[in-house]
């Protein structure tokens, strides 16, 4: 695979020629794609695009052959129909061109937006969580179904031109072999100065390209749903506003600089062609009006120079956007790359602990940081979950919590130390037949723009269309009352995304994120990740008392700062620091008088007060 693009200008010439060819290097991966996506359409591109090529020259032949018929007198009736079949034909194969450009699109569009969902499919949390690689997908998304394609096009349009010029060339030669040279040399200029201009451009594009997404990003915060309520109250909308004119208005110099000067060099080197082109015509029409050639060839002479100079254009502009094209597909490529499958088990076959609600969960020692950063999230925290217990984890924001369910889930692996699940190391187990075994409701529940049945149902995909199950879960996740005060209960669309969707309250959405873990009738471990954030004082009280008996014999984890529900755990195990500071029952740790007190009184005198 080529190597990925350097993200800041290269500082030399020989390093920009080595850009340049790592550019040129995407074409090859980005062939096998296309012919991937469609070789029918692969064979009949290449057909046309030579057909095409030499269309011109035949017709600028037979035009010749009118003209000099005409001067002669002689019957040129059949040549005209000549032309006319050719200018069909012409017309015929442009139309197919573009037909295949848009099936081409679409076919090559989709197998490509397929690959980065499967490639999304892939990734482990930690890829979310980085920025670099996050910005490499969304990347890839934005322009999957123009960028590549556009680079196919613009390379079978250099070589179309490239068999055009080819093809005048040899009715040239014949004619003033000198004029060739005219053509190419009066060309070189206006091409050296194209490709740098190009470059350049393309050099502004990508090493612009954070602050394109800035932009991006400001023109979000303005016109986001999500965002409306906090832009209006902090009146926010002037100063983003402000700083989007400001980042425009930077961008808008530099195009506008390369505009000028790509404006002056191309009047420059266009007046440099047109001279070099009159000159030639002064020569060729003297040599007509002495004889020494037809006014035929005079006629092929000018219609091939001048279009001769159009394909010359052509190639150029192509030039020009295959830089970007070929961006784009180094960050693709860089994308697809992407090392995956640190989730495959250690052990083969993996082991799997026996199902059921006998497996103890045990940290031994773990730490952790997050990839890239020296702060340690974790530190030497050992723990263990009985059979069937319920322990509440309590501690400040950043204490490390969800970290430990990040670990708990293996969405990430611990840095040293270990965790064990049923006596199975979680590294010699399958990532799936573990996570099969959790029912969880996280912080950051998602709000599927599905009906209701789907809301609940996604928690075990599997019963998707079992309604009874899923009717069964909304009772026991307490949003059964919500449900049937809605239009069409089970099946009333939700969310505003939607046309006729329904828009929920946020503890209304929680209550369906909690049914949508009971879904997992048979999980062993149960994780309510602030599960009550949301959810009014009387129905948080009703869903623990549920809860207290739907989770029975599993192993639940809860993570709250409401203490009115922690107490209701067996043990609680107070975080801090990455560390576990106090662990015991809600009476032992009262006694013991510690930071859980503390922070229990301090809670509880809020409410006494
Ligand atoms: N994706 C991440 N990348 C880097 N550091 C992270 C990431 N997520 C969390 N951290 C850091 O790890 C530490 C523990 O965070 P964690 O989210 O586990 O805290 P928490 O106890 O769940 O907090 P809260 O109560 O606010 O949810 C924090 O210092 C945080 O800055």
């Amino acid at each position: 695979m080529p190597p990925p693009l350097p993200k800041s200008p290269p500082p030399s010439l020989k390093a920009r020629f080595k850009n340049a060819g790592s550019l040129f290097r995407q074409l090859p991966g980005t062939f096998r794609l296309f012919w991937e996506a469609s070789p029918r359409l692969g064979v009949m591109l290449g057909v046309l695009t030579l057909v095409a090529a030499v269309m011109p020259a035949a017709i600028a032949w037979v035009g010749k052959l009118i003209v000099d018929g005409v001067v002669a007198r002689e019957p040129v009736l059949h040549l005209v129909a000549l032309e006319f079949g050719l200018m069909v034909g012409s017309t015929a194969v442009e139309r197919s061109l573009s037909l295949v450009r848009e099936l081409g699109r679409a076919n090559l569009g989709n197998l490509l937006n397929e690959r980065i969902l499967h490639k999304a499919m892939e990734l482990e949390l930690r890829h979310f969580e980085d920025s670099d690689t996050y910005d490499k997908m969304q990347n890839a998304r934005r322009e999957a179904s123009s960028r590549p394609l556009g680079l196919v096009m613009d390379a079978f349009s250099i070589v179309r031109n490239l068999v055009t010029l080819s093809t005048y060339a040899v009715l040239l030669v014949s004619l003033s072999p000198w004029s060739v040279a005219v053509l190419v040399v009066a060309s070189i200029p206006a091409f050296i100065a194209e490709a740098r201009l190009a470059e350049e451009g393309f050099r502004l594009y990508s090493w612009r390209a954070p602050e394109g997404r800035k932009l991006n990003y400001l023109e979000w915060i303005l016109t986001r749903d999500s965002h409306v309520k906090e832009v209006k109250v902090f009146g926010l909308g002037p100063l983003v506003l402000g700083r989007y004119r400001a980042l425009f208005q930077k961008f808008f110099q530099e195009d506008r600089s390369l505009a000028l000067r790509r404006m002056g060099w191309g009047l420059g080197l266009g007046l440099v062609s047109l001279g070099a082109f009159y000159g030639c015509y002064a020569f060729v029409a003297s040599r007509a009006s002495l004889g020494t050639i037809t006014v035929g060839d005079m006629v092929l002479y000018l219609g091939v120079f001048r279009q001769g100079q159009g394909a010359f254009q052509g190639i150029l502009s192509s030039v020009g956007s295959m830089y970007e094209g070929a961006l784009f597909m180094s960050n693709l490529f860089a994308f697809f790359d992407i090392p995956t499958g640190q989730e495959v088990p250690r052990a083969l076959p993996a082991r799997s602990p026996p199902r059921g609600h006998h497996n103890a969960i045990e940290l031994r020692d773990v730490s952790f940081r997050y990839p890239g950063k020296e702060a340690w999230a974790l530190r030497h925290l050992s723990l263990r979950l009985e059979p069937g217990e319920k322990l509440a984890l309590v501690g400040e924001n950043g204490a490390g919590k969800s970290t430990l369910v990040k670990l708990l889930l293996r969405l990430y692996e611990p840095t040293e130390g270990d965790i064990f699940y049923g006596g199975v190391n979680l590294k010699d187990m399958d990532p799936k037949d573990l996570r099969s075994r959790f029912g969880a409701v996280f912080q950051d529940f998602v709000r599927y723009q599905f009906n209701v049945a789907e809301n609940i149902g996604l928690g075990h995909v599997e019963a998707l269309e079992d309604r009874p199950r899923i009717v069964r879960a909304a009772e026991q996740g307490g949003a059964s009352t919500v449900i049937e005060a809605l239009p069409s209960q089970y099946d009333t669309m939700l969310g505003g995304w939607f046309e006729k969707g329904f828009e929920l309250s946020g503890g209304q959405w929680q209550k369906l994120g909690v049914a949508r873990a009971f879904m997992r009738e048979d999980a062993e471990v149960l994780i309510l990740d602030e599960p009550t954030a949301s959810i009014d004082a009387e129905s948080e009280h009703a869903l623990f008392e549920r809860f207290q008996q739907l989770a029975a014999e599993r192993i639940a984890l809860v993570i709250s700062h409401r203490f009115s529900t922690v107490r209701m755990a067996d043990r609680i195990a107070v975080l801090h620091n990455g560390q576990v500071e106090e662990l015991g029952s809600h009476a032992e740790l009262m006694a013991r008088g510690g930071r859980y007190a503390h922070l229990f009184n301090l809670q509880a005198r809020g409410y006494r007060d």
